[in-house]
Parts: structure tokens; sequence; C-alpha cells
């Protein structure tokens, strides 16, 4: 295992095909899949020879907290399908990284228990706001109570993308039985024994009380994406009376939007087209990176995701004017192979991949490396 690509090969075998493909698969044809990596491989990074790089300091800070890494585990929804008790073995693998770790909303664990699973951590909330606002306060609420330290707005899901994968996989809520689901089952039976053992995923997250469950009917719309499509800028306000605490919005392309995000108070963005599972004609986050990061001109941090492989392209990203950039994927094939241990081992080497590319950069420090690498440096920069 030297490298993401190998967790996936091998996350592709211990996976059931459904499950792979639910995590691996992305909108339509699947083009913006393709180009969030085409890219990120057009931006070249020119090294600076000649400087001291005995010690690479890779810590970045954030809202009054630091980073031990430039990178973040992004919100994932249905981890627990992955492995049983996926988000609490996420959580507890970034408290080891010192890295944020941000819990979806579609989480098969309850806040509460992420918290209990590692109290050292700096846990985020990602939201999803469904038609039902009450549901946001509540859980609102009760990440204040467990100590989450930001709320993660995602914006880009109105509706969910057409993941043709899961389509004919028939990956619904309710799982029908079928002759190929029961084969795919046999032949991962390591998998199979342990989702028997859990008990089988179910979304938790919304649900107050240890004891109350969600209704058959609320996991579908749930797992359907059936969220407020009323959801606008003056929602905003909605939202920062029941959130007091640092306020990201994931999903941003556009860098209009990006500067009325940051004129409405947002206090940083994520640059992100949800990993090629929205949109297949939207632009890729590495190109749109720069744009946004000139339209809000250093005011509010700018982060991104889609399409992190190496600790190469976290530079890359970095060089094109990111604070720091989630990862989505690779954590999820560490977690598929070995658990806790596997996201672990995928983030050490994504942090000594980063650190070599810096040294070989003859850059020391990660703000050095954003601020000093404008893209409108002709030696920097994309195609
Ligand atoms: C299986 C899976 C589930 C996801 N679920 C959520 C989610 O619940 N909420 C969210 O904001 N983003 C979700 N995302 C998007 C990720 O947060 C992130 O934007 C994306 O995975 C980044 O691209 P990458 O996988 O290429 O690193 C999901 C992505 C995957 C692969
Ligand atoms: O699959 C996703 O990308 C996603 O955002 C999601 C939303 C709801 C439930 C599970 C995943």
């Amino acid at each position: 295992m030297l490298n993401v690509n190998d967790w996936r090969a091998a996350a592709r075998r211990t996976l059931p095909r459904f499950v792979y493909e639910y995590v691996d698969g992305a909108a339509e044809d699947e083009r913006c899949l393709a180009r969030n990596r085409s890219a990120l491989d057009a931006v070249s990074l020119t090294p600076r020879i000649l400087r001291d790089t005995r010690r690479i300091d890779p810590a970045v800070s954030l809202f009054d907290q630091t980073w031990a890494q430039p990178f973040a585990i992004a919100p994932t929804g249905l981890n627990g399908l992955i492995r049983p008790g996926g988000d609490l073995m996420g959580a507890a693998a970034a408290q080891t990284m010192g890295v944020p770790f941000v819990l979806s909303t579609a989480s098969n664990e309850r806040l509460e228990a992420v918290r209990e699973a590692a109290p050292q951590a700096q846990l985020w909330l990602q939201l999803y706001v469904m038609e039902d606002r009450s549901v946001a306060e509540q859980l609102l609420r009760r990440a204040k109570a467990a100590k989450f330290s930001a709320l993660v707005l995602t914006v880009d899901v109105p509706v969910s993308g057409s993941r043709e994968k899961d389509i004919r996989n028939g990956f619904k809520v309710p799982f029908k039985p079928s002759l190929p689901l029961a084969m795919d089952l046999m032949r991962h039976p390591a998998w199979s024994l342990r989702q028997a053992m859990g008990g089988g995923p179910k979304f938790v997250n919304l649900v107050e009380d240890t004891k109350a469950r969600m209704s058959a009917q609320a996991q579908a719309a749930l797992l359907a994406r059936a969220m407020d499509r009323g959801l606008d800028w003056a929602s905003l306000s909605w939202l920062r009376r029941h959130w007091d605490g640092p306020l990201l919005v994931k999903g941003v392309l556009h860098p209009v939007d990006a500067r009325r995000a940051q004129q409405e108070g947002v206090d940083a963005l994520i640059v992100s087209n949800h990993g090629a599972r929205q949109l297949d004609v939207a632009p890729t986050s590495i190109d749109q990176l720069p744009r946004v990061v000139d339209a809000v001109r250093g005011a509010i941090p700018v982060l991104m995701d889609s399409g992190i492989r190496r600790g190469s392209d976290v530079a890359r990203a970095l060089a094109q004017g990111a604070h720091a950039v989630l990862i989505g994927r690779p954590v999820l094939y560490g977690l598929a192979v070995k658990g806790q241990a596997g996201i672990e081992r995928v983030l050490t080497t994504l942090a000594s991949e980063l650190e070599r590319t810096m040294i070989l950069l003859g850059e020391t420090d990660i703000a050095a490396l954003r601020v000093s690498r404008s893209p409108a440096d002709p030696c920097q920069g994309g195609s």
C-alpha cells in the first residue's frame, strides 16, 4: 500500500460492488469526475533551489484552532455502510492525526456518540437542510452542546445528482433483496458478517433520543436527498439565529457567489463540486479556486475539495490559493480496508507526500506555499 490508488484497489476488493460504486461513483457520465483529475494534473509547480528545507512546518490554523496538516476529513454520508462505526473511527483517526473531522448530517451515528469516541478531536458538523427546518434547529442545538466547533452548510444538493450506478444497483431505502445483491454479499463475507453484527446502517444522527428511531419514510427521504429547495441567501439569517460559531458554505464554484457569501458574513468557503457527484457539467474546484480567492480578496479563508489523491495535489491546491483542503473518498478507502488504522495510514501517506513535495519545491511552510505562488506568476499555475 504505497499510495491512495493502492487503497482504492483494496477497497474495491473488500466492499460489495453496490457499496464500492456508491463511494466511487459520480453523476451521469462521470465527466466531471475525470475533469477533477485532469485539471489537477494540469497544474505544475516549479521548484525553487538552494533553500534550507531542514525544517518543514505543515501546520495551519483556522478559527483559532491549529491543524497538524493542511487537510481535514470531508463529510460523507452513510459511513456505517462502509464499516459499522465508520464515523467513530473517522473521528478517532482525526484526533490522532490532529486534523478536523466533518460529520455528515447523513451519518449513521449520533453526533453525541462521535464526540464520545473522540473527546479531544476538532469536530465540525455538516448540515443538510431538509424541508422540516426544525430538524436542523435541533441538530444545531445538540452540536453546540457536544462541542462541535464549526458548521459546514452544504449548498450543492438542492436535489441529488443522478448517480446512475446507484440507480442500477437499486441503492435506496427500502433496500429490495435481489439475486445479484445476494451474490454480491456472498462474495464479500467479511463485510456481510460485520454488517450483520452491527445490525445494518441506520440514519440516527437526526434522532435526538437514543431510543427513538427514524421512520423508514424519513430515512428514505434522507437517502433520496430530499432537501429544502427553498433554501436561499435569506436563509442564512435563519441559520445564524441557531448557530453562533464559525459558518462555512460548501459547494461554492462561482466567484460572484463567493463574494456574496463573504458579504453575508460567512466565515469561510469550501470550493467544491461535491466530488463530481452532483452537476456533471460543473467546473473543477482547482480551476475555480483562484477566481474565488480573487473574489473574496483575502477577507475569509477559502478551502477546497474534489479530486485530491496525493500530497502533491494538496500542494497544488495550496499554491492556487487554498488555505486547506478536504479529503473525501481516500478516507473511505482506508476505512473500508482497515478501519481507523486504515484512515490513519491514508492520511499519513498524504502527509508524507506533502512533506516531500514541499522539500522538493523549496517551501518550508504552508502560508509561504500559498502566498508566494500566485497563479499570476508566469512560472506557476495551470495549463
Ligand atoms: C460516499 C460519499 C458521500 C458523501 N456525502 C456527503 C454528505 O453527506 N455531505 C456533504 O456535504 N458532502 C458529501 N460528500 C462530498 C464530500 O464531502 C466531498 O465534497 C467530496 O467527496 C470531495 O471529493 P473527493 O472524494 O474526490 O475527495 C460525499 C462524498 C462521497 C464520496
Ligand atoms: O452521496 C452524497 O454525496 C451525499 O451527499 C449524501 C447525501 C445523503 C445521504 C447520503 C449521501
